[in-house]
């Protein structure tokens, strides 16, 4: 099966998640992609979505799937997205297409979260997929110093690129990551840093890991 194959087969198995007549959070990515194709053909059972980027908004409404003003929404059931890394205990890094931070606020308001992704994205320790951050662009320089001074690593600016907030990301390569909660509170600590993409303190509850045996369930230890 190729990539795409299993990411469309794990998107065919959350629609198991998604809670009838409820509001569903949607993440950002070529999974989620998959996801929203799948979810087009449930859209009559469900509420609406709340949407993690732009992008994602616009596939979801070119289906006719309602998206919602998260502050018009105060509980969504589900959120169902990709992840760049996933560790044993569902720690993930996320943020790879850049949307970290609104996936953060939508998982926040979220009750429970399913992560869905290929075996390629299983990984015994997080650390090898660079860290993508979310920067104001005015404190570029120094995030990026206090990340050396203070983790090690090395900061690199995605080029040509803007978040949906109108930020920039550095992403970090190199990080030895031996504690993700730690790591995901400490980076937060730095002056002009909106998110990083380490999902630790909240974590995946479902893994949902599409493998040359079909889809594989892990749930968070
Ligand atoms: O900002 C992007 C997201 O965190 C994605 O969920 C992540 O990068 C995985 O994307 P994909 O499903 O395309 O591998």
């Amino acid at each position: 099966m190729t990539q795409d194959e299993l990411k469309k087969l794990v998107a065919q198995a959350a629609i198991d998640y998604v809670v009838p007549d409820t509001i569903i959070g949607v993440g950002t990515g070529s999974t989620a992609n998959f996801f929203i194709d799948e979810l087009a053909k449930i859209k009559h059972t469900i509420e609406g979505t709340v949407a993690s980027s732009e992008a994602s908004a616009a596939r979801l409404k070119q289906h006719g799937i309602p998206v919602l003003d998260l502050n018009s929404v105060s509980e969504i059931s589900v959120y169902i997205d990709g992840a760049d890394e996933a560790d044993p205990g569902l720690h993930l890094t996320k943020g790879g297409g850049g949307a970290l931070t609104r996936e953060k606020i939508v998982l926040a308001v979220a009750k429970q979260f399913v992560c869905i992704a290929d075996e390629s994205k299983k990984v015994a320790h997080l650390g090898k997929f660079p860290l993508p951050i979310e920067v104001i662009p005015m404190a570029r320089s120094y995030v990026a110093r206090e990340i050396v001074k203070r983790f090690g690593g090395e900061p690199v600016l995605r080029e040509g690129f803007t978040t949906d907030n109108g930020n920039i990301i550095l992403d970090v390569h190199g990080l030895t990551i031996t504690d993700p909660v730690g790591l995901e509170t400490e980076l937060n600590q730095i002056v002009g840093v909106v998110t990083n993409g380490l999902f630790a303190r909240r974590k995946a509850d479902i893994f949902l890991c599409g493998g040359k045996n079909g889809v594989e369930t892990l749930l968070a230890t």
